[in-house]
């Protein structure tokens, strides 16, 4: 699907697909066009041809970054409210969940700390049986072992639901690479990459006139980029070849120099 929206100088031009059965990761920096893009595909805002996308709101869960229930309530009111609003919430699911993570029931949300609010988020979406599930910046406020145990339950989900999308957004690299199937680069409002294989990328360091540079993308100083690590690694035993991740891919993508 194409998405096309302007605000003022900022325009952005997006195709993006959600394929069945797998996790995509849209990063980007602050302001690339990540949360706009969610909201064209949930048919939140209009598109420059005042178009708004039409989705069955029962397919489809979404998990802000800082949205969340009344305070006052606790968890057994608001699984009362999703049992009455959503169809095919999945009371015995949620409860495990709840459980799994050693969430108060009773306990108002006012008296919960970010990452419980965070886990909470995350089961009541993965309780809606929904097709697509949009998730942006879940991990946000997490240390590092509530990030994994949030990330273990979205690959559990996914092993349960072989159907479901997830699109996912965060800052924190580190925490979609392990995850994702497929992974769209955000920069102004445009698709800079869009990737699944990401081990085929590498910094070259250390290069020197006898190197082929052909298969290199970017340069960032004496460093290169390439996205032929294979070809690298099987012709010059003597280079340095770094793995490149998520981070370096951004930043080369954006700042480097094209080869
Ligand atoms: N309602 C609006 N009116 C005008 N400009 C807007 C509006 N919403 C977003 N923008 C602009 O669109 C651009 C993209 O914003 P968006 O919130 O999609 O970025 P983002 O990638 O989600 O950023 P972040 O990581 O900071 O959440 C920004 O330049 C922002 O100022």
């Amino acid at each position: 699907m194409r998405f096309v929206k302007t605000y003022n100088d900022f325009k952005l031009d997006c195709k993006l697909e959600l394929k069945p059965g797998t996790i995509t990761a849209l990063i980007g920096r602050n302001g690339s066009g990540k949360t706009t893009l969610f909201k064209l595909y949930l048919g939140l805002i209009e598109d420059d041809d005042k178009h708004t996308n039409q989705v069955n709101k029962e397919e489809i869960g979404v998990v802000w970054n800082d949205s969340s229930f009344s305070l006052v309530l606790n968890v057994l009111e608001i699984k009362k409210i999703l049992m009455y609003s959503y169809t095919h919430f999945d009371c015995d699911y949620f409860d495990s969940m709840i459980s799994r993570f050693e969430l108060d029931p009773k306990k108002p949300l006012k008296e919960y700390s970010t990452g419980m609010l965070s886990k909470l988020k995350i089961i009541i979406v993965t309780s809606l049986h929904a097709k697509i599930l949009l998730l942006d910046e879940p991990t946000s406020g997490l240390d590092v072992i509530a990030r994994n145990e949030v990330l273990d339950l979205l690959r559990d989900y996914m092993e349960q639901n072989e159907e479901v999308s997830i699109l996912i957004s965060s800052h924190i690299a580190s925490d979609l690479e392990g995850l994702c199937d497929e992974f769209y680069f955000v920069e102004k409002g445009k698709i800079i990459l869009q990737e699944q294989d990401l081990e085929s990328y590498a910094l070259l360091k250390g290069v020197d006139e006898t190197v082929d540079l052909s298969y290199a993308l970017k340069r960032i100083g004496t460093t290169y980029l390439t996205n032929e690590r294979q070809f690298y690694v099987e012709n010059y035993p003597n280079l340095v070849i770094e793995k490149a991740h998520i981070d370096d891919l951004m930043e080369y993508m954006i700042k480097g120099e094209t080869i």
